[in-house]
């Protein structure tokens, strides 16, 4: 297998845009590609992710924020930084943009959140994915709620008023993002735009570059 640089790339938007569907096309195509790829998801399937993910309804607010940063971390530090060193791909569906997000839906003020992902790598890539918020609704409606969060049309518009911010956010943070509308757009066409996006950021230079 050809040698790659490690990237980190997140995928992220509200529910029903296709953070899943798109991640598992893209690590499929970036492995039939010739590509190392790790994919993941946040909550982690760690013990803490699991918790977090399982216990929306138990925890709340604060505690849900700092729950789900506390995985975030520990992902990081044993699973995200090991395979990307190691020179893979490493697709992660959802990371901090969910968390200015859902933390924001549970009343959590922003600046609490910033401080919680302060240290958190910033991934070289963010995709931002959208749909309209019926058609998110009615996607999620169809394939069943994973969390009291998303729950109906008022939820969807909501969230994605708030991921319009974050991504405002993560941009004055100097975060490379891509932002993608799913609405109308099939997942094969949707990994064929990320995909001409991130191949030349995993090129790794020529050595005479390297050395230049
Ligand atoms: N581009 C697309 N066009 C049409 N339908 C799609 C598209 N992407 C995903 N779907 C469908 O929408 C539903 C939700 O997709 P998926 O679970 O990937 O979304 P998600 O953003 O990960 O949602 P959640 O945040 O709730 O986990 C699935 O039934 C999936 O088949
Ligand atoms: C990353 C992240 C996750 N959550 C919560 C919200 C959902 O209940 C689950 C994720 O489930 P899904 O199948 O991906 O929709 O975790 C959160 O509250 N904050 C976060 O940053």
């Amino acid at each position: 297998m050809t040698r790659h640089r490690g990237l980190f790339v997140a995928v992220d938007g509200p529910a029903g845009t296709g953070k899943t569907t798109v991640t598992r096309a893209l690590a499929e195509r970036l492995t039939c590609d010739g590509y190392a790829v790790h994919s993941t998801t946040q909550p982690s399937r760690a013990q803490l992710g699991e918790i977090a993910r399982h216990g929306t309804d138990t925890y709340r607010g604060y505690e849900l924020a700092c729950l789900v940063a506390a995985d975030r971390y520990h992902q990081l530090r044993t699973e995200i930084q090991p395979h990307r060193a190691a020179g893979r791909i490493v697709l992660c569906d959802r990371y901090v943009a969910s968390s200015y997000v859902l933390q924001s839906m549970d009343d959590v003020p922003p600046a609490f959140i910033h401080h919680l992902n302060d240290a958190a790598d910033p991934p070289d890539l963010t995709i931002i994915l959208a749909a309209d918020p019926a058609v998110a609704a009615a996607r999620v409606r169809r394939r069943g709620a994973h969390s009291r969060f998303h729950t109906d049309i008022i939820s969807s518009r909501t969230e994605a008023a708030l991921y319009r911010d974050a991504a405002t956010y993560l941009k004055t943070q100097g975060q490379a993002l891509l932002a993608l509308d799913t609405t109308h757009t099939s997942t094969d066409q949707l990994v064929q735009i990320i995909t001409r996006k991130l191949t030349p950021l995993a090129r790794l230079p020529r050595p005479e570059q390297a050395t230049a």
